[in-house]
C-alpha cells in the first residue's frame, strides 16, 4: 500500500479529520506522505491522489469508474441515478444524459448550442433586471437572487417548469437543496461508521435526507404524470424549444418499453434518482462557483476594473454571446481562478476501485475508496505561485491567451469526468459576463474567505452593494 498515516483500530484516521474543512488535513498529509498516499476511514481503505499525471492515467482506467463505498450516499442512492450509479446502468444513463445535453445545446458541439445560449442569457437578463429593481445600491447578500435566476434556469432544463419567486413548492425544493448539501459530506464519519446511524444527531440527519427524498421522489412522480401524455414520440420534436430532462426520459422510457433495456434502464425509480442528481449537480455547483466569484471579484477591485474593460471593449452594450468567449480570455482566467481558489468540490468526487490496481508500484486494492483531492492540486505551491493570491493572469501565456495547464482539474478527468462541463462553461460565462456589464460589485466590510465544506466548499454569507453602470 502507497505509505500513510496510523490510525486507530475501528475508526483508523477519522477522528483527525478536521470535519470543518476535511481538504485541510488531507492536505496536509499528502504534504508530509507525498503524490500518493493511503490511510483508513472506519474500515475502508481510502487512497489520496494529488498529482494530476497519476490521476489522468489512473482514471482513464475502467476499474476506476466504480464509486467509493460511502454508506450515506449509498445509503440514500442505492446505485440508482448518475453520480452513484456503476456497471450497465451507469454506461447508459451516461450516455443518455450525455445526448440529452447534446440535443438541449449543452455540448460544444450540437445544432441548439444557440437555443441554449438563448434560454441562459434570458435567465440572467432577468437576474440582472431584478437587481436592477429591487437590489442595487443597498448592501445584500446575492445568494438567494443567484439561487433563484440559477435554480430557474436549472428547473426549465431539468423539468420544463418555471416557478415563482414565492411559490411554496419552489422555496421548499430549494431549503431541501441546500440542507442535503450541508449534510452530505464525503468526509463526514457516517459515511465510513454507519453504526453511527443510531446515535440522535446522525439518525436525524438520515431521516432527514431519507424523508425529503421520498417527499421529492413524490413530487417528481406528480410532474411525470401530467408531462407523459403530451411527450411526443419523434426525438426531433419537444414539448418546449430545448427538451427538459424529464420529457426525454420518459419519451426514451415509452421507445423501450419492452425491451430489456427499457425494463433495466427507464424504471420509475431511476427517473427520480436521475432527475434529483442532475438537478442538485447543475444548481449547486454553478451557485456556488458564481457566489464565489462575485466574493472574489468584490475584493479584488482592480482585476474586476480590467475584466469591465474587456467587456465593454468585446461586448459593448449589447447582449452577451457564447461566440464572444474565444475574444475573452481574462474573463475566462477569472472563471479558472476562482475555480481554483476555491474548488467547489474540494476533495473531489471520489471513485472507487473495482478491481486490485497497481499505480506507481503502490497497491490499489479492489473497493478502495480514491480520492481525487482537488484542493491539494489546486493550491500546490510549486504550480500555482502565491496560491491564497486571487491572481486570473495565472491563466493567461504570455501573448494574453487563456491557458489552464495540468494542475487544473475541476471537473476531474477520465471515463467519470464531469457530463455538464461545457454546459456549466456556458452558464458561468452569460451570467458573470450579463452581471459584470451592467454592475460594479463592491465587497462590504472584510468577508471571511475561508469556505464552509458540505458536498461543495462554499462562501459564508457575505454581503456586496451593487452599483448600476448604466
Ligand atoms: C461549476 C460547475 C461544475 C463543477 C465544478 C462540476 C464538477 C464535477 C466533478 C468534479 C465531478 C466528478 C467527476 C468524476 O467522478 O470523476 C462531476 C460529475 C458530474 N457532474 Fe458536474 N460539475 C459542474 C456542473 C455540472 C452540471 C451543470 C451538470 C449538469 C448536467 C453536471 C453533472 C454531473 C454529473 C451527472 C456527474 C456524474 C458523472 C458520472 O458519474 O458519470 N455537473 N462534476
Amino acid at each position: 500500500l502507497p505509505p500513510g498515516p496510523w490510525g486507530l483500530p475501528l475508526l483508523g484516521y477519522l477522528p483527525w479529520i478536521d470535519p470543518k474543512a476535511p481538504h485541510l488535513t488531507l492536505a496536509r498529509l499528502a504534504r508530509k506522505f507525498g503524490p500518493i498516499y493511503s490511510l483508513t476511514l472506519g474500515r475502508v481503505c481510502a487512497i489520496v491522489l494529488t498529482d494530476p499525471r497519476t490521476i489522468r492515467r489512473l482514471l482513464a482506467k475502467d476499474a476506476t469508474s466504480g464509486r467509493a463505498p460511502l454508506y450515506v450516499t449509498h445509503g440514500i442512492m442505492h446505485g440508482y441515478g448518475l453520480i452513484c450509479a456503476e456497471g450497465a446502468l451507469w454506461r447508459d444513463q451516461r450516455k443518455f444524459v450525455h445526448n440529452w445535453l447534446r440535443s438541449a445545446g449543452g455540448t460544444k458541439l450540437g445544432g441548439r448550442r444557440k437555443l441554449m445560449e438563448l434560454l441562459i442569457l434570458q435567465h440572467a437578463q432577468e437576474l440582472v433586471q431584478h437587481i436592477d429593481a429591487a437590489l442595487k445600491r443597498h448592501a445584500v447578500d446575492p445568494m438567494e437572487a443567484l439561487r433563484h435566476h440559477l435554480g430557474s434556469l436549472v428547473n426549465q432544463l431539468v423539468f420544463g417548469r418555471r416557478y415563482q419567486r414565492d411559490d411554496p413548492t419552489w422555496i421548499w425544493l430549494q431549503e431541501l437543496q441546500e440542507e442535503g448539501c450541508k449534510l452530505i459530506g464525503v468526509a463526514g464519519p457516517l459515511n465510513f461508521l454507519p453504526l453511527l446511524r443510531f446515535l440522535p444527531t446522525y439518525k436525524r440527519t438520515m431521516s432527514f435526507l431519507v424523508e425529503g427524498q421520498r417527499k421529492s421522489h413524490q413530487y417528481y412522480q406528480k410532474l411525470a404524470k401530467e408531462v407523459e401524455p403530451l411527450v411526443p414520440l419523434d426525438r426531433n420534436q419537444s414539448l418546449d424549444a430545448l427538451p427538459s430532462l424529464l420529457e426525454e426520459f420518459l419519451r426514451e422510457k415509452r421507445l423501450k418499453s419492452g425491451t430489456e433495456d427499457g425494463h433495466r434502464f427507464y424504471s420509475d425509480r431511476q427517473m427520480d434518482h436521475l432527475l434529483a442528481d442532475i438537478f442538485g449537480a447543475s444548481l449547486d455547483t454553478t451557485l456556488t462557483t458564481l457566489r464565489w466569484f462575485l466574493l472574489f471579484l468584490g475584493v479584488n477591485q482592480d482585476v474586476q476594473r480590467e475584466l469591465r474593460l474587456e467587456i465593454e471593449a468585446v461586448v459593448g452594450k449589447r447582449a452577451p454571446s457564447l461566440e464572444d468567449l474565444a475574444a475573452m480570455p481574462f474573463l475566462e482566467a477569472c472563471i479558472a481562478e476562482t475555480q481554483r481558489i476555491r474548488s467547489v468540490v474540494p476533495l473531489g468526487v471520489p471513485h472507487g476501485a473495482l478491481e486490485d490496481l497497481e499505480v506507481d508500484g503502490y497497491r490499489i486494492p479492489k473497493g478502495s475508496l480514491i480520492l481525487l483531492l482537488q484542493w491539494a492540486i489546486h493550491m500546490d505551491e510549486a504550480q500555482h505561485r502565491d496560491p491564497e493570491r486571487f491572481n486570473p493572469r495565472r491563466f493567461l501565456d504570455a501573448e494574453g491567451r487563456f491557458c489552464k495547464g495540468e494542475f487544473f482539474m475541476p471537473f476531474q478527468t477520465g471515463k467519470r469526468m464531469c457530463v455538464g462541463d461545457e454546459l456549466a462553461k456556458e452558464i458561468m460565462f452569460l451570467f458573470t459576463a450579463s452581471l459584470f456589464q451592467s454592475f460594479r460589485v463592491q465587497v462590504v466590510g472584510e468577508p471571511e474567505l475561508e469556505g464552509v465544506c458540505g458536498i461543495t466548499l462554499s462562501p459564508q454569507p457575505y454581503q456586496v452593494v451593487f452599483q448600476s453602470l448604466a
